[in-house]
């Protein structure tokens, strides 16, 4: 059987899964590094969910995160050899809009973006450059978080800026695109209905965004340039006035890079709570400053659903997925709450249930909770495209 395997590095985590590589791919380890730069924790689970291996471990970077993932699904898995691997990549830029074989040219492209994803980008390369200087024949696939955002409206994408900056790539991509499709094809599967229908999907995880879907397609995302832009993420500040940032430069002496550092890593629910970016240490914690933060992360989820059922002339579904859309019933109840005026109501036993159904009898749209599987949707592209190399 060949055997693939699957990179996906988040802002706080990286996950590694391994795939049987048939027709369908078939599971055979998943694991999964988190909180890198908080409490970092190695997981290892076996096909069926069982928790294999939960390792505390001290603090590591991104690179050395991989080493140890890539350790223990070997021991997990004996020795296998893989036949190709799969990456997730943030950023595609405005020329890869889908999956694609790995080759110089392709590296360098992405190489480019770096500037556009500095949370991401270079822990998505690091590992592609790795493998190809060890195994330069081995297949590697790069698949999008851009890419589901592909075909949105002109004036959805574009910024009131000069022209010629749109031209040159300066416009609204969105992300957290590989999750959204594999939500979308999930909803096709679980509620036909509503898949042919006007969806917002709430990837909230430590990177945090709203995706407006309409009959299976992006029409609005809350990410934009970079995916700094939006809502209240883990360290990151979500949409500012960029009247901020000339303040900053000018008053407290700021160049790039330490308005880079402020707004992607000082910020979000670490910078207004001075406590966490995690969600868990938030809901933990008495102190008013997380509930101060957890009540700014709410109010922009809330404002921004409004401005995407707006968009898509109406609303039929709330769908809730990553980290904190998948694990927080207290977000669900809290943004549904807020949804009242569409209609949403939540049924609170089969919400702190987690059930996937989570809308109450009387709820004009549906509420769902679906974990997402962003490397099974790269593990489908990257047997499609190496399939003659599998064969
Ligand atoms: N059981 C839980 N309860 C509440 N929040 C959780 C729980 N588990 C994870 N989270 C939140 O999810 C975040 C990680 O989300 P995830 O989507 O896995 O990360 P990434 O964005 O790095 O891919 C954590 O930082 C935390 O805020
Ligand atoms: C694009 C993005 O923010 O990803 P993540 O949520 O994995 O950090
Ligand atoms: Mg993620």
């Amino acid at each position: 059987m060949s055997c693939i395997a699957v990179l996906n590095a988040g802002s706080s985590s990286i996950k590694l899964a391994a795939y049987g590589g048939g027709r369908r791919p078939e599971l055979l380890i998943k694991c999964r590094f988190e909180g890198i730069g908080a409490t970092p924790r190695a997981l290892v689970y076996s096909p069926d969910g069982a928790l294999l291996a939960d390792e505390l471990s001290g603090s590591v970077d991104h690179a050395q995160a991989t080493r140890v993932l890539i350790q223990m699904a070997t021991r997990a898995l004996g020795n296998v050899r893989f036949d190709a691997v799969g990456h997730r990549v943030v950023h595609g830029g405005p020329n890869h809009a889908q999956p694609a074989l790995i080759d110089d040219a392709l590296l360098e492209d992405l190489e480019r973006l770096v500037p556009l994803a500095p949370l991401h980008q270079p822990h998505n390369l690091a590992p592609i450059r790795a493998i190809r200087a060890l195994q330069p024949s081995l297949p590697q696939v790069a698949c999008f978080d851009t890419a589901f955002h592909a075909n949105q409206a002109w004036e959805e994408r574009a910024f009131a800026l000069p022209r010629a900056l749109t031209h040159e790539g300066v416009r609204r991509y969105g992300f957290h695109g590989i999750s959204y499709d594999f939500i979308a094809s999930r909803l096709k599967e679980i509620a036909p209905d509503l898949a042919r229908g006007k969806v917002v999907v709430a990837h909230l995880g430590n990177g945090a965004s709203l995706c407006a879907i309409d009959n299976g397609r992006s029409v609005a995302s809350t990410m934009g340039f970079t995916a700094v832009d939006g809502l209240v993420m883990g360290t990151r500040s979500g949409a500012l006035d960029p009247g901020v940032l000339i303040y900053l430069m000018d008053q407290h002496g700021l160049d790039a890079r330490g308005l880079e550092e402020l707004i992607y890593k000082k910020s979000g629910l670490l910078g207004v709570s001075g406590i966490s970016s995690d969600m868990r240490a938030l809901r933990a914690s008495d102190a008013s400053e997380a509930a101060q933060a957890i009540r700014l992360f709410i109010h922009r989820i809330l404002r921004e659903i409004g401005a995407l059922a707006a968009v898509m002339g109406g609303i039929d579904g709330i769908v809730f997925t990553a980290g904190i859309g998948e694990n927080d019933a207290a977000t669900r109840t809290e943004v549904v709450a807020g949804c009242r005026w569409l209609g949403a109501m939540i049924d609170p036993a089969k919400n702190a249930a987690g059930d996937t159904d989570i809308s109450a009898p009387g709820s004009r749209i549906r509420v769902l909770r679906i974990p997402t599987d962003e490397e099974l949707n790269i593990a489908i592209s990257t047997i499609a495209l190496t399939q003659g190399a599998l064969a």
